[in-house]
């Protein structure tokens, strides 16, 4: 019955492929040269891909004009953790001096607190594998604790915002612990936060059972973290974000559906498939394998024929850059050290050697004019990795970040637009009269 539902389905949804340019149909909201729909404008980030005559240049991204290239540098130069600090600049719009931040630091301290027993009540009574969904679902609840959960006035916003910001950790993490608990059958243990610890030492020490983590690893972190917290109002999951605020939704809605939109694997689930893709690799070719052994492998990828059989290589790839993703480069810089101290030298070095093949395979099958290069996501699974933090929380780790870019997109949108987004689906079936019953075939 149902393989007959499918056959309906597919046989009255197939559109020809010639229409799209017929009706000149921007597919993925993008111009045929692969440039977005311009849909909005914003101050919060700058994703600077070609220059002014369109020829493409190597990634530039900037926070609120500021170079994030410059903003890692700063950081490692001074060893000190940056989350917070840059927060506030997403937020705000400009840097914060030392009061400043040490007040931001304190408001986000004391807001990272789970309502009473909404740990007993929501998250291990829900344990799921995919921990994405157990943070929608959380977040979703959440309205429920909040007496004025449908307050759209940009001081609510605000408030609603600071308070995600801070408990994404906290429902991420016990989440896991919820699901390792209940379907892994290991020990149960929840730890409270620290007001005396940043964002990223927190994760560690709710993530471990001693609590314990050095410093290079919290700073390792921290810098994901910051490389992750915002890409533009174009990206999916903050268009998302932008397309459900528009129709005047709560926070907690409009956040879930954000979720929703990044778990996906050609968005920021490609953390975690890129990660499984190259232990995949690792079970099906020898470390010291040839090159063509190597490329033999990856083209089966590409053909479907291997992995999840989707014909994406992970972690390659961008809408945007072309030349070189700039957080892929910073990331990078990490990982070769991390995986000395690690021992981790013969994957890292496979990593490597996937992360030059696989742009110009990807380019010579799919018959692209474009450049392809790795984005932020080829190597991010790896270090997460490497400090043992769980797959399941990849892709978790990245909404810790983005939840501050989300909630800068929701407060500019409920600002500035005031409209409904609404593109237009021109149909292509022609008009039919409405049939009786007892004259249907
Ligand atoms: C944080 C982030 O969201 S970063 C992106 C994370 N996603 C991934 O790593 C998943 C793998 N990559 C991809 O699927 C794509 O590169 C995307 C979704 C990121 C961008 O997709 P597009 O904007 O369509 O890329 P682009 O226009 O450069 O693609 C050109 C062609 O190459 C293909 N292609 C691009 N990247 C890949 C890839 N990694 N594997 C296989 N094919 C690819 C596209 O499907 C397209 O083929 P088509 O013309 O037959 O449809
Ligand atoms: O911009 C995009 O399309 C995807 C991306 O890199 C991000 O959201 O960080």
């Amino acid at each position: 019955m149902l393989k007959d539902y499918e056959y309906k389905v597919l046989h009255h949804s197939i559109i020809p492929i010639e229409f799209y340019q017929k009706y000149d149909v921007k597919k993925g909201l993008r111009d045929l040269n692969g440039v977005g729909v311009l849909a909005g404008l914003t101050n919060i980030s700058a994703i600077h891909a070609v220059d002014q005559s369109g020829n493409p240049i190597p990634g530039i991204l900037e926070y609120r004009a500021f170079n994030v290239k410059d903003i890692v540098a700063t950081l490692r130069k001074e060893d000190r953790f940056g989350f917070e600090e840059i927060t506030y600049l997403i937020l705000f719009g400009s840097l914060p001096n030392q009061n400043e931040l040490d007040a931001f630091q304190k408001t986000l301290a004391q807001r990272r607190k789970l309502p009473e027993n909404f740990v007993r009540d929501v998250i291990l009574s829900h344990p799921s594998e995919d921990v994405m969904n157990s943070l929608s679902l959380s977040i979703l609840s959440l309205a429920s604790y909040d007496g004025r959960s449908t307050d759209i006035s940009i001081e609510k916003v605000l408030d609603q915002s600071l308070d995600l910001i801070s408990i994404f950790p906290l429902i991420a993490i016990y989440a896991y612990h919820s699901h390792s608990h209940y379907h892994e059958f290991k020990s149960l243990y929840i730890h409270y936060p620290s007001a005396d610890l940043t964002t990223a030492e927190n994760i560690l020490r709710l993530l471990r059972p001693d609590c314990s983590y050095t410093d290079t690893e919290a700073k390792v972190l921290d810098i994901a973290l910051i490389l992750h917290m915002e890409h533009g109002g174009g990206n999916n999951s903050t268009f998302t974000t932008h397309v459900v605020t528009s129709s005047g939704s709560d926070t907690y809605a409009t956040i879930a559906a954000a979720l929703s939109s990044l778990k996906g694997p050609k968005h920021g689930g490609a953390n975690i498939r890129a990660a499984k893709m190259l232990n995949d690799i690792r079970e099906n070719v020898a470390y010291d394998a040839s090159d063509e052994v190597l490329s033999d492998y990856l083209l089966k990828i590409l053909n479907k024929q291997a992995f999840d059989q989707k014909g994406l290589i992970y972690g390659i790839g961008h809408a945007i850059y072309t030349i070189s993703d700039p957080r892929f480069e910073v990331f990078k810089a990490y990982v070769a050290d991390l995986a000395f101290e690690k021992g981790r030298i013969e994957e890292f070095k496979l990593y490597e050697r996937v992360e030059k093949m696989a742009p110009r395979l990807i380019q010579k099958h799919r018959k692209t004019y474009k450049t392809i290069s790795p984005n932020i996501d080829f190597y991010s699974g790896f270090v997460y990795e490497m400090l043992g933090i769980p797959k399941e929380l990849y892709t978790p780790l990245f909404a810790i970040a983005r939840i501050v870019g989300w909630s800068a997109h929701r407060i500019e949108e409920l600002i500035n637009m005031n409209k409904i987004i609404r593109p237009a689906y021109e149909s292509v079936l022609p008009s039919q009269k409405y049939i009786d019953m007892k004259d249907r075939k």
